[in-house]
Protein backbone atom coordinates (compact mmCIF):
# COMPACT_ATOMS: atom_id res chain seq x y z
CA UNK A 1 0.00 0.00 0.00
CA UNK A 2 1.37 3.34 -0.88
CA UNK A 3 1.05 6.85 1.09
CA UNK A 4 2.77 9.48 2.00
CA UNK A 5 5.97 8.89 3.81
CA UNK A 6 5.65 9.45 7.49
CA UNK A 7 8.49 7.18 8.92
CA UNK A 8 9.10 3.18 8.85
CA UNK A 9 7.14 2.94 11.98
CA UNK A 10 3.88 3.90 10.47
CA UNK A 11 4.37 2.28 7.25
CA UNK A 12 4.28 -1.10 8.94
CA UNK A 13 1.43 -0.15 11.05
CA UNK A 14 -0.49 1.31 8.03
CA UNK A 15 0.45 -1.74 6.07
CA UNK A 16 -0.46 -3.95 8.92
CA UNK A 17 -4.18 -2.96 8.99
CA UNK A 18 -4.54 -2.09 5.37
CA UNK A 19 -8.11 -2.75 4.94
CA UNK A 20 -8.90 -0.52 7.98
CA UNK A 21 -7.23 1.99 6.56
CA UNK A 22 -8.69 2.21 3.53
CA UNK A 23 -11.94 2.69 4.72
CA UNK A 24 -10.77 5.75 7.49
CA UNK A 25 -9.12 7.32 4.87
CA UNK A 26 -11.25 6.88 1.74
CA UNK A 27 -14.51 7.27 3.97
CA UNK A 28 -17.88 8.40 2.45
CA UNK A 29 -17.38 11.58 4.79
CA UNK A 30 -13.63 12.09 3.05
CA UNK A 31 -15.17 11.65 -0.20
CA UNK A 32 -18.10 14.45 0.47
CA UNK A 33 -15.37 16.90 2.33
CA UNK A 34 -13.39 16.49 -1.37
CA UNK A 35 -16.48 16.76 -3.82
CA UNK A 36 -18.14 19.30 -1.20
CA UNK A 37 -21.34 17.10 -1.36
CA UNK A 38 -20.87 16.55 2.39
CA UNK A 39 -24.08 18.12 3.92
CA UNK A 40 -23.28 21.16 5.72
CA UNK A 41 -25.19 20.45 8.80
CA UNK A 42 -22.69 16.98 9.27
CA UNK A 43 -19.75 19.02 8.62
CA UNK A 44 -20.72 21.20 11.23
CA UNK A 45 -21.46 18.54 13.71
CA UNK A 46 -18.32 16.99 13.10
CA UNK A 47 -16.58 19.89 13.63
CA UNK A 48 -18.02 20.70 17.20
CA UNK A 49 -17.29 17.07 18.09
CA UNK A 50 -13.88 17.30 16.61
CA UNK A 51 -13.16 20.50 19.29
CA UNK A 52 -14.10 18.58 22.22
CA UNK A 53 -12.22 15.67 20.67
CA UNK A 54 -8.79 18.05 20.33
CA UNK A 55 -8.99 19.00 23.68
CA UNK A 56 -8.84 15.65 24.84
CA UNK A 57 -5.96 14.88 21.86
CA UNK A 58 -4.21 17.46 23.51
CA UNK A 59 -4.66 15.54 26.61
CA UNK A 60 -3.52 12.77 25.35
CA UNK A 61 -0.34 14.50 24.17
CA UNK A 62 0.50 16.34 27.38
CA UNK A 63 0.70 12.32 28.78
CA UNK A 64 3.54 12.02 26.53
CA UNK A 65 5.30 14.62 28.43
CA UNK A 66 4.86 12.14 31.03
CA UNK A 67 5.78 9.32 29.84
CA UNK A 68 9.20 10.98 27.65
CA UNK A 69 12.28 9.05 28.31
CA UNK A 70 14.18 11.51 26.14
CA UNK A 71 14.43 15.08 26.33
CA UNK A 72 13.65 15.32 22.58
CA UNK A 73 10.72 13.06 22.79
CA UNK A 74 9.03 15.92 25.65
CA UNK A 75 10.08 18.35 23.36
CA UNK A 76 8.19 17.05 20.72
CA UNK A 77 4.76 16.12 23.00
CA UNK A 78 4.81 19.69 24.22
CA UNK A 79 5.16 21.28 21.05
CA UNK A 80 2.42 18.97 19.71
CA UNK A 81 0.20 19.94 22.53
CA UNK A 82 1.03 24.15 21.24
CA UNK A 83 0.13 22.94 17.86
CA UNK A 84 -3.29 21.33 18.76
CA UNK A 85 -4.48 24.30 21.12
CA UNK A 86 -3.11 27.03 19.18
CA UNK A 87 -2.91 26.12 15.52
CA UNK A 88 -5.38 23.36 14.54
CA UNK A 89 -7.80 24.05 16.96
CA UNK A 90 -8.65 27.47 15.57
CA UNK A 91 -10.01 26.13 12.20
CA UNK A 92 -13.01 24.79 14.42
CA UNK A 93 -13.26 28.26 16.10
CA UNK A 94 -13.13 30.42 13.38
CA UNK A 95 -15.62 28.35 10.76
CA UNK A 96 -17.90 27.79 14.04
CA UNK A 97 -17.40 31.24 14.88
CA UNK A 98 -19.12 32.34 11.37
CA UNK A 99 -21.37 30.55 12.11
CA UNK A 100 -22.94 31.51 15.51
CA UNK A 101 -21.14 29.18 17.42
CA UNK A 102 -18.84 30.54 20.41
CA UNK A 103 -15.98 28.58 21.63
CA UNK A 104 -17.32 28.33 24.86
CA UNK A 105 -20.16 26.06 23.12
CA UNK A 106 -17.80 24.37 21.53
CA UNK A 107 -15.72 23.61 24.91
CA UNK A 108 -18.96 22.80 26.25
CA UNK A 109 -20.62 20.60 23.95
CA UNK A 110 -21.46 17.32 25.03
CA UNK A 111 -19.68 14.72 23.55
CA UNK A 112 -20.94 12.16 21.36
CA UNK A 113 -20.39 8.03 22.40
CA UNK A 114 -17.72 7.81 19.21
CA UNK A 115 -16.06 10.60 20.38
CA UNK A 116 -15.75 9.60 24.63
CA UNK A 117 -14.84 5.81 22.93
CA UNK A 118 -11.85 7.00 20.95
CA UNK A 119 -10.03 9.65 23.28
CA UNK A 120 -10.62 7.41 26.07
CA UNK A 121 -9.37 4.39 24.79
CA UNK A 122 -6.25 6.36 23.84
CA UNK A 123 -5.91 8.13 27.16
CA UNK A 124 -5.85 4.96 29.00
CA UNK A 125 -3.50 3.15 26.42
CA UNK A 126 -1.08 6.01 27.78
CA UNK A 127 -2.33 5.29 31.14
CA UNK A 128 -1.86 1.45 30.81
CA UNK A 129 1.25 1.25 29.25
CA UNK A 130 4.30 2.81 27.94
CA UNK A 131 5.70 5.68 25.51
CA UNK A 132 5.37 3.70 22.83
CA UNK A 133 1.80 2.35 23.75
CA UNK A 134 0.30 5.55 24.07
CA UNK A 135 2.28 6.70 20.67
CA UNK A 136 0.76 4.16 18.27
CA UNK A 137 -2.55 5.05 19.58
CA UNK A 138 -2.30 8.64 18.65
CA UNK A 139 -0.19 8.13 15.21
CA UNK A 140 -3.82 6.95 12.98
CA UNK A 141 -4.78 10.75 13.99
CA UNK A 142 -1.68 12.65 12.75
CA UNK A 143 -0.52 10.49 10.07
CA UNK A 144 -4.04 9.64 8.31
CA UNK A 145 -5.34 13.61 8.38
CA UNK A 146 -2.12 14.21 6.60
CA UNK A 147 -2.58 11.55 3.91
CA UNK A 148 -6.46 12.80 3.58
CA UNK A 149 -5.10 16.13 3.53
CA UNK A 150 -3.13 15.36 0.44
CA UNK A 151 -5.04 13.28 -0.91
CA UNK A 152 -8.04 15.65 -1.09
CA UNK A 153 -5.90 18.42 -2.00
CA UNK A 154 -4.85 16.93 -5.36
CA UNK A 155 -8.38 17.60 -6.28
CA UNK A 156 -9.99 20.22 -4.57
CA UNK A 157 -9.68 23.25 -6.23
CA UNK A 158 -9.62 26.66 -4.14
CA UNK A 159 -13.22 27.37 -3.88
CA UNK A 160 -14.36 24.13 -2.86
CA UNK A 161 -16.73 24.28 0.03
CA UNK A 162 -14.36 22.63 2.37
CA UNK A 163 -11.04 23.86 1.35
CA UNK A 164 -9.94 25.54 4.80
CA UNK A 165 -10.13 22.35 6.26
CA UNK A 166 -8.47 20.47 3.22
CA UNK A 167 -5.94 22.89 3.28
CA UNK A 168 -5.36 23.03 7.07
CA UNK A 169 -4.52 19.23 6.53
CA UNK A 170 -2.81 19.39 3.45
CA UNK A 171 -0.87 22.77 4.67
CA UNK A 172 3.49 22.38 4.76
CA UNK A 173 2.76 23.18 8.38
CA UNK A 174 0.40 20.05 9.09
CA UNK A 175 2.89 18.03 6.48
CA UNK A 176 5.94 19.18 8.37
CA UNK A 177 4.51 17.87 11.85
CA UNK A 178 3.73 14.65 10.19
CA UNK A 179 7.06 14.49 9.10
CA UNK A 180 8.43 15.14 12.35
CA UNK A 181 6.09 12.70 14.35
CA UNK A 182 7.13 10.14 12.23
CA UNK A 183 10.65 10.65 12.84
CA UNK A 184 10.10 10.69 16.30
CA UNK A 185 8.10 7.80 16.36
CA UNK A 186 11.04 5.58 14.48
CA UNK A 187 13.35 7.07 17.13
CA UNK A 188 11.49 6.30 20.11
CA UNK A 189 10.90 2.58 18.41
CA UNK A 190 14.44 1.83 17.75
CA UNK A 191 15.43 2.99 21.36
CA UNK A 192 12.78 0.44 22.82
CA UNK A 193 12.63 -2.24 20.50
CA UNK A 194 15.80 -2.29 18.73
CA UNK A 195 16.82 -1.88 14.73
CA UNK A 196 14.14 -4.62 14.13
CA UNK A 197 11.38 -3.78 15.79
CA UNK A 198 8.24 -5.55 13.80
CA UNK A 199 10.00 -9.00 15.22
CA UNK A 200 9.75 -7.85 19.20
CA UNK A 201 7.41 -9.58 21.07
CA UNK A 202 5.67 -6.19 21.66
CA UNK A 203 4.72 -5.45 18.62
CA UNK A 204 1.57 -7.22 18.14
CA UNK A 205 0.21 -5.30 21.13
CA UNK A 206 1.16 -1.91 19.10
CA UNK A 207 0.09 -2.46 16.11
CA UNK A 208 -3.21 -3.69 17.88
CA UNK A 209 -3.23 -0.23 19.42
CA UNK A 210 -2.96 1.62 16.15
CA UNK A 211 -5.32 -0.60 14.83
CA UNK A 212 -8.25 0.02 16.68
CA UNK A 213 -7.35 3.79 17.18
CA UNK A 214 -7.68 3.59 12.79
CA UNK A 215 -11.11 1.44 13.34
CA UNK A 216 -11.89 3.94 15.97
CA UNK A 217 -11.79 6.69 13.35
CA UNK A 218 -13.86 4.80 11.42
CA UNK A 219 -16.84 5.29 13.42
CA UNK A 220 -15.97 8.97 14.11
CA UNK A 221 -16.82 9.41 9.96
CA UNK A 222 -19.68 7.12 11.00
CA UNK A 223 -20.60 9.98 13.69
CA UNK A 224 -19.95 12.60 11.68
CA UNK A 225 -22.09 11.22 8.91
CA UNK A 226 -25.16 11.10 10.88
CA UNK A 227 -25.29 15.16 12.01
CA UNK A 228 -27.18 15.92 14.47
CA UNK A 229 -27.39 19.43 16.57
CA UNK A 230 -25.10 21.39 18.51
CA UNK A 231 -24.28 19.75 21.78
CA UNK A 232 -26.70 16.78 20.78
C1 LIG B 1 -11.03 12.53 14.90
C2 LIG B 1 -9.81 13.25 14.41
N1 LIG B 1 -8.72 12.53 14.01
C3 LIG B 1 -7.61 13.22 13.62
C4 LIG B 1 -7.53 14.56 13.62
C5 LIG B 1 -6.28 15.30 13.17
N2 LIG B 1 -5.60 15.88 14.24
C6 LIG B 1 -8.64 15.26 14.05
N3 LIG B 1 -8.68 16.61 14.08
N4 LIG B 1 -9.79 14.61 14.45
Amino acid sequence: MTGPNYGQTFAHMREGCTPSWQAYTRHAFVQGLGDGTLPRAAFLHYLVQDYVYLVNYARAWSLGVVKAETLDEMKHCAATVDVLVNQEMALHVQVCAAEGISEQQLFDASEEIENIAYTRYVLDAGMQGDFLDLMAALAPCIFGYGEIGLQLAQTAGADAPYADWINTYASPGFQTACTSAGAMLDGAVTRRLGDDPTSSPRWSVLQDRFTTATQLEIKFWDMGLRGGSLGA
